[in-house]
């Protein structure tokens, strides 16, 4: 079966740039409204205001979020669901890398993702009325692997990961699917604070491996767009690099039973 993403409604969190903004543009090509949602409100406009260019304003609308203000997250989905309706899709891609302010990092990273998909199944769950829905959350492999230059990072993206998985058991009582997607490196602003906060630690013949098959954005919100599509496998990691076909991410359960 295939998610029809044409005339439903999505949150993409921390989409003024980077990749999510690349994810709210396929979102709007594939005919959904999208609400653009950053704490960077000046960029955040005006990436909205090149989306409504293309796509019409009455389909795209910027909603300012800090996603670690509890306050804010509650007014983005309030103020999503009075401009369209209801909200069917929600992208969790607001993340920083920053080792030396840790503690923010896992506020935007694990805490803020966390609430906003309790936000989520509080306004989709069919246990409260709701009509179901979608939710997507940005890990990394850097939720698959260790990695000495950034630990607190990789933690917070195993955290993203852990919390996706075990959403899927409850997925049949709340019919809202969760995957998550891990990808690669991307060519984008926060990859280059990956770069500056491994330095220290990995070669940078290393390094210069690891940037040499960086992805593009555009390579994420297509697999974004998968996962949102395909309701064949929730619960699960998709991950996404350059090494191997893209394709779901399995690991062995540890239970004997
Ligand atoms: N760039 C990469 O190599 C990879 C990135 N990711 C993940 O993808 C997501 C997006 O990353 P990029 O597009 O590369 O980063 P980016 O830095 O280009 O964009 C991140 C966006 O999030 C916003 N943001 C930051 N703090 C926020 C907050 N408290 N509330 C709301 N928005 C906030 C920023 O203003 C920015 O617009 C992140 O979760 C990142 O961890 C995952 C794997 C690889
Ligand atoms: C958000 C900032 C931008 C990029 C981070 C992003 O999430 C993607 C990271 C992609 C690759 C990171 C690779 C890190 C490699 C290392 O740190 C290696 O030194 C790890 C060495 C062994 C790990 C063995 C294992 O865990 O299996």
């Amino acid at each position: 079966m295939t998610y029809d993403i044409k005339g439903k409604t999505a949150i993409v969190t921390g989409s003024a740039r980077g990749i999510g903004k690349c994810i709210c543009s396929d979102l709007l090509k594939k005919g959904a409204n999208v609400v653009v949602s950053d704490t960077a409100e000046d960029v955040g406009n005006e990436t909205t205001a090149e989306f409504q260019k293309e796509f019409g304003e009455s389909r795209v609308v910027f909603i300012r979020c800090n996603v670690t203000k509890e306050e804010d997250l509650q007014n983005l989905y309030s103020k999503a669901i009075a401009t369209f309706g209801y909200v069917d899709i929600v992208v969790n891609n607001a993340g920083i890398l920053n080792e030396e302010n840790w503690k923010l990092m896992m506020e935007i990273n694990v805490t803020g993702l966390i609430r906003s998909c309790q936000l989520a199944l509080d306004n989709m769950s069919t246990k409260n009325k709701g009509k179901g829905g979608v939710v997507v959350n940005l890990a990394s492999v850097a939720g698959l692997m260790a990695g000495e230059g950034s630990k607190v990072y990789h933690a917070s993206k195993h955290a993203v990961y852990g919390y996706t998985r075990s959403q899927y058991l409850t997925q049949g009582t709340d019919n809202v699917r969760f995957n998550c997607v891990c990808p690669f490196l991307v060519d984008t602003a926060l990859a280059q604070d990956w770069d500056n906060s491994n330095r220290t630690f990995l070669t940078s013949d290393l390094i210069e491996k690891l940037k040499a098959h960086m992805l593009k954005t555009e390579d994420i919100a297509e697999a974004v767009i998968f996962l949102i599509e395909d309701e064949s496998n929730a619960g699960k990691a998709y991950l996404v690099t350059p090494f191997q076909k893209w394709d779901y991410y399995e690991q062995p359960s540890v239970l004997p039973f």
